[in-house]
Protein backbone atom coordinates (compact mmCIF):
# COMPACT_ATOMS: atom_id res chain seq x y z
CA UNK A 1 0.00 0.00 0.00
CA UNK A 2 1.22 3.35 -0.73
CA UNK A 3 -0.18 6.63 -0.24
CA UNK A 4 1.50 9.47 -2.45
CA UNK A 5 0.94 13.19 -1.38
CA UNK A 6 1.69 16.08 -3.76
CA UNK A 7 2.72 19.23 -2.85
CA UNK A 8 3.28 22.60 -5.39
CA UNK A 9 2.24 26.31 -5.80
CA UNK A 10 -0.62 26.82 -7.44
CA UNK A 11 -0.10 26.26 -11.77
CA UNK A 12 2.87 23.43 -10.98
CA UNK A 13 1.08 20.75 -12.24
CA UNK A 14 -0.96 18.61 -9.34
CA UNK A 15 -3.93 18.42 -10.90
CA UNK A 16 -2.22 17.30 -13.93
CA UNK A 17 -0.58 14.32 -11.61
CA UNK A 18 -3.70 13.77 -10.52
CA UNK A 19 -5.49 13.23 -13.72
CA UNK A 20 -2.62 11.17 -14.86
CA UNK A 21 -3.05 8.79 -11.21
CA UNK A 22 -7.06 8.32 -12.14
CA UNK A 23 -6.43 7.46 -15.84
CA UNK A 24 -4.17 4.61 -14.09
CA UNK A 25 -7.43 3.63 -11.90
CA UNK A 26 -5.36 5.01 -8.62
CA UNK A 27 -8.22 6.96 -6.93
CA UNK A 28 -7.43 10.65 -5.53
CA UNK A 29 -8.45 12.25 -2.12
CA UNK A 30 -8.64 15.97 -2.86
CA UNK A 31 -8.21 17.70 0.71
CA UNK A 32 -10.26 20.78 -0.30
CA UNK A 33 -13.35 18.16 -1.06
CA UNK A 34 -13.32 18.03 3.43
CA UNK A 35 -13.63 21.67 3.49
CA UNK A 36 -16.08 21.62 0.12
CA UNK A 37 -18.37 19.09 2.30
CA UNK A 38 -17.85 21.04 5.35
CA UNK A 39 -19.05 24.41 3.68
CA UNK A 40 -22.14 22.60 2.55
CA UNK A 41 -22.89 21.04 6.12
CA UNK A 42 -22.73 24.71 7.28
CA UNK A 43 -25.20 25.66 4.53
CA UNK A 44 -22.49 28.29 2.98
CA UNK A 45 -21.60 28.09 -0.72
CA UNK A 46 -17.88 26.67 -1.36
CA UNK A 47 -17.37 28.76 -3.82
CA UNK A 48 -17.61 31.33 -1.69
CA UNK A 49 -16.61 30.35 1.36
CA UNK A 50 -13.80 27.81 0.92
CA UNK A 51 -10.92 29.90 2.27
CA UNK A 52 -13.04 31.18 5.98
CA UNK A 53 -14.28 27.64 6.19
CA UNK A 54 -10.83 26.15 5.72
CA UNK A 55 -9.09 28.76 8.46
CA UNK A 56 -11.98 28.44 10.70
CA UNK A 57 -11.64 24.43 10.57
CA UNK A 58 -8.32 25.35 11.74
CA UNK A 59 -9.26 27.45 14.36
CA UNK A 60 -11.73 25.05 15.65
CA UNK A 61 -10.02 22.08 15.70
CA UNK A 62 -6.42 22.68 14.83
CA UNK A 63 -3.84 23.27 12.49
CA UNK A 64 -4.28 19.78 11.25
CA UNK A 65 -8.14 19.65 11.37
CA UNK A 66 -8.22 19.73 7.18
CA UNK A 67 -5.39 16.19 7.67
CA UNK A 68 -7.02 14.55 10.04
CA UNK A 69 -10.23 14.44 8.11
CA UNK A 70 -8.71 13.75 4.95
CA UNK A 71 -7.09 9.88 6.80
CA UNK A 72 -10.26 8.60 6.94
CA UNK A 73 -11.26 9.23 3.08
CA UNK A 74 -7.72 7.62 2.07
CA UNK A 75 -8.37 4.84 4.49
CA UNK A 76 -11.91 4.72 2.37
CA UNK A 77 -10.55 5.05 -1.01
CA UNK A 78 -7.99 1.98 -0.88
CA UNK A 79 -10.35 -0.20 0.35
CA UNK A 80 -13.01 0.60 -2.60
CA UNK A 81 -10.28 0.84 -5.06
CA UNK A 82 -8.61 -2.39 -6.98
CA UNK A 83 -5.20 -0.33 -6.64
CA UNK A 84 -2.72 -0.91 -3.76
CA UNK A 85 -1.86 2.94 -4.22
CA UNK A 86 -4.08 6.47 -3.36
CA UNK A 87 -3.03 9.91 -4.21
CA UNK A 88 -3.43 12.44 -1.75
CA UNK A 89 -3.80 16.45 -3.46
CA UNK A 90 -3.36 19.54 -1.43
CA UNK A 91 -0.69 19.55 0.98
CA UNK A 92 0.00 22.90 2.95
CA UNK A 93 1.28 22.31 5.98
CA UNK A 94 4.37 20.54 8.37
CA UNK A 95 1.53 19.35 11.03
CA UNK A 96 -0.45 17.74 7.84
CA UNK A 97 2.47 16.27 6.46
CA UNK A 98 3.36 14.88 10.19
CA UNK A 99 -0.41 13.69 10.70
CA UNK A 100 -0.17 12.03 7.40
CA UNK A 101 3.45 10.09 8.28
CA UNK A 102 1.82 9.48 11.55
CA UNK A 103 -0.94 7.39 10.37
CA UNK A 104 1.03 5.88 7.36
CA UNK A 105 4.51 5.72 8.02
CA UNK A 106 6.65 4.27 5.42
CA UNK A 107 3.70 4.09 3.21
CA UNK A 108 3.71 7.79 2.75
CA UNK A 109 5.59 9.08 -0.01
CA UNK A 110 5.90 13.19 -0.73
CA UNK A 111 6.44 14.71 -3.60
CA UNK A 112 6.73 17.95 -4.27
CA UNK A 113 6.52 19.55 -7.89
CA UNK A 114 8.34 22.69 -8.66
CA UNK A 115 8.01 25.30 -11.97
CA UNK A 116 9.45 29.17 -12.07
CA UNK A 117 6.86 31.61 -11.30
CA UNK A 118 6.77 32.57 -15.23
CA UNK A 119 6.04 28.99 -16.36
CA UNK A 120 3.16 28.40 -13.89
CA UNK A 121 1.78 31.92 -15.08
CA UNK A 122 1.77 31.33 -18.70
CA UNK A 123 0.19 27.67 -18.21
CA UNK A 124 -2.62 28.72 -16.19
CA UNK A 125 -3.21 31.68 -18.44
CA UNK A 126 -3.14 28.84 -21.09
CA UNK A 127 -5.85 26.82 -18.58
CA UNK A 128 -7.83 29.82 -18.35
CA UNK A 129 -10.30 28.10 -15.20
CA UNK A 130 -11.15 31.58 -14.05
CA UNK A 131 -10.35 35.10 -13.77
CA UNK A 132 -7.00 34.04 -11.33
CA UNK A 133 -6.42 31.61 -13.71
CA UNK A 134 -4.77 34.90 -16.27
CA UNK A 135 -3.61 37.66 -13.66
CA UNK A 136 0.02 37.36 -12.51
CA UNK A 137 -1.18 39.54 -9.25
CA UNK A 138 -3.78 36.60 -8.35
CA UNK A 139 -1.23 34.09 -8.62
CA UNK A 140 1.29 36.30 -6.84
CA UNK A 141 -1.27 36.55 -4.18
CA UNK A 142 -2.22 32.86 -4.24
CA UNK A 143 1.80 31.70 -3.69
CA UNK A 144 2.03 34.03 -0.93
CA UNK A 145 -1.08 32.97 0.92
CA UNK A 146 0.04 29.23 0.14
CA UNK A 147 3.81 30.49 1.57
CA UNK A 148 2.58 31.85 4.10
CA UNK A 149 0.53 28.48 5.16
CA UNK A 150 3.75 26.63 5.51
CA UNK A 151 4.01 25.34 2.06
CA UNK A 152 7.61 26.03 1.64
CA UNK A 153 9.19 23.91 4.25
CA UNK A 154 6.65 21.20 3.02
CA UNK A 155 7.81 21.40 -0.39
CA UNK A 156 11.66 21.20 1.08
CA UNK A 157 10.25 17.76 2.95
CA UNK A 158 9.88 16.14 0.16
CA UNK A 159 10.49 12.39 -0.52
CA UNK A 160 10.52 12.85 -4.50
CA UNK A 161 11.13 16.49 -6.45
CA UNK A 162 9.90 16.77 -9.88
CA UNK A 163 10.79 19.70 -11.98
CA UNK A 164 8.30 20.17 -14.28
CA UNK A 165 9.86 22.80 -16.80
CA UNK A 166 9.57 20.36 -20.16
CA UNK A 167 7.08 18.99 -21.81
CA UNK A 168 3.56 17.95 -20.93
CA UNK A 169 3.86 13.99 -21.95
CA UNK A 170 7.52 14.08 -19.94
CA UNK A 171 5.65 15.41 -16.96
CA UNK A 172 2.83 12.87 -16.95
CA UNK A 173 5.75 10.08 -17.91
CA UNK A 174 7.26 11.36 -14.88
CA UNK A 175 4.52 10.88 -12.37
CA UNK A 176 3.75 7.41 -13.78
CA UNK A 177 7.07 6.27 -12.62
CA UNK A 178 6.31 7.71 -9.56
CA UNK A 179 2.91 5.81 -9.20
CA UNK A 180 4.88 2.48 -10.37
CA UNK A 181 2.71 2.65 -13.21
CA UNK A 182 5.09 3.62 -15.82
CA UNK A 183 5.85 0.55 -18.41
CA UNK A 184 9.63 1.89 -17.66
CA UNK A 185 9.43 2.26 -14.00
CA UNK A 186 12.51 1.56 -12.11
CA UNK A 187 12.46 -0.24 -8.31
CA UNK A 188 14.24 2.10 -6.00
CA UNK A 189 13.04 5.41 -7.91
CA UNK A 190 10.81 7.51 -5.57
N1 LIG B 1 4.78 20.33 -18.46
C1 LIG B 1 3.69 20.99 -18.82
N2 LIG B 1 3.62 21.53 -20.06
C2 LIG B 1 2.53 22.22 -20.45
N3 LIG B 1 1.46 22.43 -19.69
C3 LIG B 1 1.47 21.92 -18.45
C4 LIG B 1 2.58 21.17 -17.94
N4 LIG B 1 2.29 20.80 -16.68
C5 LIG B 1 1.08 21.28 -16.41
N5 LIG B 1 0.57 21.94 -17.46
C6 LIG B 1 -0.73 22.64 -17.54
O1 LIG B 1 -0.62 23.78 -16.71
C7 LIG B 1 -1.86 24.06 -16.11
C8 LIG B 1 -1.66 24.10 -14.60
O2 LIG B 1 -1.38 22.78 -14.13
P1 LIG B 1 -2.33 22.12 -13.01
O3 LIG B 1 -3.75 22.50 -13.26
O4 LIG B 1 -1.98 20.68 -12.92
O5 LIG B 1 -1.74 22.93 -11.76
P2 LIG B 1 -2.11 22.83 -10.21
O6 LIG B 1 -0.84 22.64 -9.50
O7 LIG B 1 -3.19 21.83 -10.01
O8 LIG B 1 -2.63 24.31 -9.96
P3 LIG B 1 -3.81 24.85 -8.99
O9 LIG B 1 -3.30 24.67 -7.61
O10 LIG B 1 -3.93 26.28 -9.40
O11 LIG B 1 -5.03 24.06 -9.36
C9 LIG B 1 -2.83 22.99 -16.56
O12 LIG B 1 -3.58 23.46 -17.65
C10 LIG B 1 -1.89 21.85 -16.99
O13 LIG B 1 -2.46 21.03 -17.99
Amino acid sequence: MRVIGTVGLPGSGKGEAATVANEEGIPVVVMGDVIREECRERGLDPAEDHGRIAGALREEEGEDAIAKRTVPRIREALAESDADAVVVDGLRSMVELERFREAFGDDFTLVSIHAPFDVRADRLADRGRDAADESIEALRERDERELDLGMGEVLEAADVEIDNVGSLAAFRERIRKVLGVSEGAVEGDR
